[in-house]
């Protein structure tokens, strides 16, 4: 994935399945590069930097700690975070979960350098909650299997201000971010390397608290099935030689009257979004009420197939968004002319566009091709992909538990096309499994989001970027990105008509960011001894 982190700004950073993880460990240790005791050492020596800068009041002594370690190397991980606290002049008790005899190799050999200093005592049934931090190291990366009610008993009574979690809160799947059983919820989650699925989906950010990822040496890279989006994948700012023309020409497919607002918010977003033309397909009925509505954005009439083929004669029409507000009806007659012509344009099929398919979704899945995007919340994602939503709603029975890219995945391969499943954690998904999630979550949390029309901009976002000339997958993932940084730039109140009127703002934004690269790209230039 070149597009990922090619430019001066990075774009979007991997995210590592815990097997993944385990396979980049493996591969270090394999080639000499570090030992399995150097990293537990220097994982351990980063949750306790963690935790100097997140509770400062330990260098100013009299610090008690209980560190709770579990039977794998999560617990080795909380031996060596003892004995670093321990010589840091803290008071610290130590439990393990299991016998001593049963630790993994490093995690024994941690145990041992402990017990040089400290007790290991028995699981406690219940802790005082008096101490000053309480460190998870019970599991991490190796959950796999619901947490019963004795594993988290101890720390049933602590406040999460005072929980540390050494790489996943206990009972949360890193994978998935579902809880396994139950789970610790903690202040700060720390991991390592480089953070997981399931910091940033389903129930991981109410657990984790703050997620700090750090490193601890290991140079590998995973195999880039998985980004979080931390910035536009493909370009959103416009070149200074493009005209009109050069931007694309969006048509969005309106309902009939008293249900055209839909439509008018998907065509506004494409418009702020930078597509060159926009406009509205309108039944007769309808045409005065939109025309009364809009301005930017034209205006065409299309009744049925018949009016939109003669549309479609318009080869300058690159990009098609159905859906919003569409109507059932009109979406299973409207939809198959848009897919009619093949990959020569994009389309963006949303609400009504996936709905009145719920029937027959394999005759939907076999039109569509890789220039579609599928942009379904969860109901509309359970009527045309039933099997994969309904596993999703079953409990985790093991670990590592099915995702929302699992599903979002087998989603677009079934599909033959872009996936982008909508929610906190939104998850686009790509037909060959490349994934990226656009996570609501943390500083970007914006619930105000929650409001209804919203994804009726977000298919305008995505149809007006493809339209620009942005492939599938970039265009849903940047258009999700740009989603959230609008409702952040709004704040609270928003409603989705201030979706696109927010646009401006964050692109400016944009601008001066990238302007300020290439200052700096330019400074260096010149720095540059002339010779
Ligand atoms: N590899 C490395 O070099 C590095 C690894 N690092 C650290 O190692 C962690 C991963 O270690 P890990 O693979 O040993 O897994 P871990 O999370 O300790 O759990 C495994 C144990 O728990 C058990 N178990 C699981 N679920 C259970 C349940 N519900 N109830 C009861 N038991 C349960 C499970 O039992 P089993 O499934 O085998 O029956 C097994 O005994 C990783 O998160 C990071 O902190 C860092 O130091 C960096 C370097
Ligand atoms: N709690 C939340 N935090 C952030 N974004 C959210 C939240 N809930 C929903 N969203 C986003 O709001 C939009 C809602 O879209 P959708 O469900 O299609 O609603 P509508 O059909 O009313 O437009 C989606 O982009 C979704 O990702
Ligand atoms: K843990």
């Amino acid at each position: 994935m070149s597009e990922i982190e090619s430019g001066a700004m990075k774009k979007a950073t991997e995210l590592l399945t815990a097997a993944e993880m385990r396979a980049i460990e493996t591969a270090a240790m394999d080639s000499g590069a570090v030992s399995g005791i150097e990293l537990m050492e220097r994982a351990g020596a980063a949750v306790v930097a963690a935790v100097e800068e997140g509770w400062p009041q330990l260098a100013r002594g009299a610090f008690r700690v209980v560190v709770l370690c579990g039977p794998g190397n999560n617990g080795g991980d909380g031996f060596v975070i003892a004995r670093l606290l321990r010589e840091r002049g803290c008071e610290v008790e130590l439990y393990l979960l299991g016998e001593a005899v049963g630790l993994p190799r490093d995690a024994q050999a941690n145990c041992d350098r402990w017990r040089e200093m400290g007790a290991v005592q028995p699981w406690p049934a219940k802790l005082d909650g008096q101490a000053d931090l309480y460190v998870d190291a019970v599991f991490g990366a190796g959950l796999s299997r619901p947490v019963g009610e004795r594993v988290v008993a101890p720390l049933a009574g602590v406040p999460p201000e005072r929980i540390v979690a050494v790489d996943a809160p206990t009972g949360l799947c890193m994978d998935s971010g579902r809880v396994l059983g139950s789970a610790v919820s903690a202040a700060v989650t720390v991991t390592f390397h480089a953070p997981r699925p399931g910091h940033y989906l389903a129930d991981g950010p109410a657990h984790c608290g703050r997620v700090i990822c750090s490193s601890i040496g290991l140079r590998g890279e995973g195999p880039r099935r998985a980004v979080r989006v931390d910035a536009p994948l493909v370009p959103v700012l416009k070149s200074a030689d493009g005209h009109k023309y050069s931007h694309g020409h969006a048509l969005v497919l309106s309902g009939g009257s008293g249900r055209t607002g839909a439509a008018r918010l998907t065509a506004r977003g494409a418009l702020r979004i930078g597509a060159g033309l926009v406009t509205l397909g309108v039944p007769g009925a309808a045409q005065l009420e939109v025309a009364a509505q809009s301005t930017g954005v034209m205006l065409t009439r299309v009744d049925g197939p018949e009016a939109f083929s003669k549309v479609l004669e318009d080869e300058r029409i690159n990009a098609l968004c159905l859906g919003p507000g569409l109507g059932r009806d009109r979406a299973r007659s409207l939809v198959p002319v848009a897919l009619e012509a093949g990959t020569r344009r994009a389309v963006v099929l949303d609400a009504d566009a996936l709905s009145a398919f719920a029937d027959a979704p394999d005759a939907l899945f076999a039109r569509l091709h890789p220039g579609c995007v599928l942009t379904p919340h969860g109901g509309e994602f359970a009527r045309l992909f039933p099997d994969p939503a309904k596993q999703l709603a079953e409990e985790p029975a093991r670990g590592p538990a099915l995702s929302r890219l699992d599903v979002a995945r087998a989603a677009a391969e079934r599909a033959g096309c872009t996936v982008l499943l909508k929610g906190p954690d939104t998850v686009i998904a790509r037909p060959d499994g490349m994934c990226a999630v656009n996570a609501a979550r943390y500083a970007r949390s914006v619930p105000w989001l929650a409001t209804a029309g919203a994804g009726d901009v977000l298919a305008g976002f995505i149809a007006g970027l493809m339209a620009r000339g942005a492939d599938a997958f970039g265009a849903a993932a940047t258009a999700a990105w740009l989603h959230v940084e609008c409702a952040l730039q709004f704040g609270p109140g928003l409603i989705a008509e201030d979706l696109p009127e927010s646009l401006p703002a964050v692109l400016r934004q944009l601008d001066q960011a990238a302007g300020r690269i290439r200052a700096g790209s330019a400074a260096e230039e010149s720095s540059t001894p002339l010779q």
